[in-house]
C-alpha cells in the first residue's frame, strides 16, 4: 500500500489516498496501530485517510495512534489540504474538507513555483456546551469555564472546548513547569469526559501570544495539536485573556500557528503543512 508521510509542526500522520488504495473498514483501526508503530510500521501519531466525499471535494479520516478514529485533526487538515492540492484532488486553492465534525473550508497558498507551505483552514464554529463536549456534571452552568475537576486528589481548573473533538484546557504560571506527565493521562481519561478528552496547558504572555503543550486523548504527548491550539485559544477569549477578532501567536513544541476567533463565530487557523517522505507498506492480510 503506498503512504505518504507528513506533518504539521512535527505533529505526523500516515496519509492513506484512498481514492487509490483500500482498507476494509474492519482493518482500519489495526491499520493505523501498525502503520504509527516506530519499531514494526513507519512510525507516527497515527494514520489519516484521504477520501472522496458526496458533500465537499474531498473527506478526511483520522486514527490516532492507539487505533481510536477522532472526528476533527487541525494538523492533518493542513497537511489533506496541501495533499490535495498538490496531487490534483483539487483544482482551487479554496476548497471544503469532509471530517466526521462536519465540514470546513481550506484555502492553500502556493508559492511561485506552486508549493503549498501554508494554509489556513477555517474550523467552524467551536461546540461550548457541556453536552457537546461531552462533559458530565453537576454544575448548572452550561459552559465548562473555569470548573473544577478533582484529578487524584489533586484539584486542577479546566475550560471545555470542542472544535470537533473535546478539549480540556488548563492555564498555567509557567509552561514549562506543567504537569503534563502526571496530569495527562489522568485527564485523557477522567471520569466526567465519556469521550476520553484532549488535555492543553497554556501560559497566557499577552492578548496575542500563548505558550502551549498538549497531551493527546489516544497518543499521548505530540509536538503539536492544531484542534487544541484552536480550543486554547477559545479559552483564552473565555477566561478573559484575550478578545475574539485578535489574532493570537500560538507557541506550540514544534513550531507556531496563528489563530483567530471570530466575533461572528468561527475559528480560523494558519500553518504549515510539509512532506517527509513516501514509501510503499506491507499490510497484514
Ligand atoms: N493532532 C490533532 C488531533 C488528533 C485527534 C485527537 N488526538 C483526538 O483524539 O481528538 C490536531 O492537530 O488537531
Amino acid at each position: 500500500m503506498n503512504f505518504t508521510k507528513m506533518h504539521g509542526l512535527g505533529n505526523s500522520y500516515i496519509y492513506i489516498n484512498m481514492f487509490e488504495e483500500n482498507i476494509p473498514e474492519e482493518k482500519l483501526a489495526e491499520t493505523a496501530i501498525h502503520l504509527a508503530d516506530p519499531n514494526r510500521g513507519i512510525g507516527a501519531d497515527g494514520m489519516i485517510l484521504i477520501m472522496p466525499s458526496s458533500s465537499c471535494a474531498v473527506k478526511m479520516r483520522v486514527f490516532n495512534n492507539d487505533g481510536s478514529e477522532a472526528k476533527n485533526c487541525g494538523n492533518g487538515l493542513r497537511c489533506v489540504a496541501k495533499y490535495s492540492f498538490d496531487k490534483g484532488l483539487v483544482h482551487q486553492s479554496q476548497f471544503s474538507i469532509e471530517t466526521l465534525g462536519g465540514p470546513v473550508q481550506a484555502t492553500v497558498y502556493p508559492d511561485e513555483q506552486g508549493m503549498v507551505q501554508n494554509v489556513t483552514i477555517n474550523m467552524g464554529q467551536p461546540q461550548l456546551k457541556r453536552s457537546q463536549i461531552p462533559m458530565v456534571g453537576t454544575q448548572r452552568h452550561d459552559q465548562v469555564v473555569g470548573e473544577q475537576l478533582d484529578i487524584s486528589g489533586e484539584m486542577v481548573e479546566i475550560t471545555a472546548v470542542s472544535m470537533g473533538n473535546p478539549h480540556a484546557v488548563q492555564f498555567v504560571e509557567s509552561i514549562e513547569n506543567a504537569p503534563i506527565m502526571a496530569h495527562g493521562p489522568l485527564l485523557e481519561k477522567h471520569e466526567a469526559f465519556p469521550d476520553w478528552v484532549n488535555v492543553e496547558w497554556v501560559e497566557v504572555v499577552s492578548p496575542s501570544e500563548l505558550h502551549f503543550r498538549v497531551w493527546e486523548r489516544g497518543t499521548g504527548v505530540t509536538q503539536a495539536c492544531g484542534t487544541g491550539a484552536c480550543a486554547a485559544v477559545v479559552a483564552s477569549v473565555l477566561n478573559g485573556y484575550s478578545e475574539q477578532d485578535v489574532e493570537v501567536t500560538v507557541h506550540l513544541l514544534g513550531g507556531d500557528l496563528t489563530v483567530t476567533w471570530l466575533s461572528e463565530g468561527n475559528v480560523i487557523m494558519t500553518g504549515p503543512a510539509e512532506y517527509i517522505c513516501t514509501g510503499a507498506v506491507y499490510t497484514h492480510s
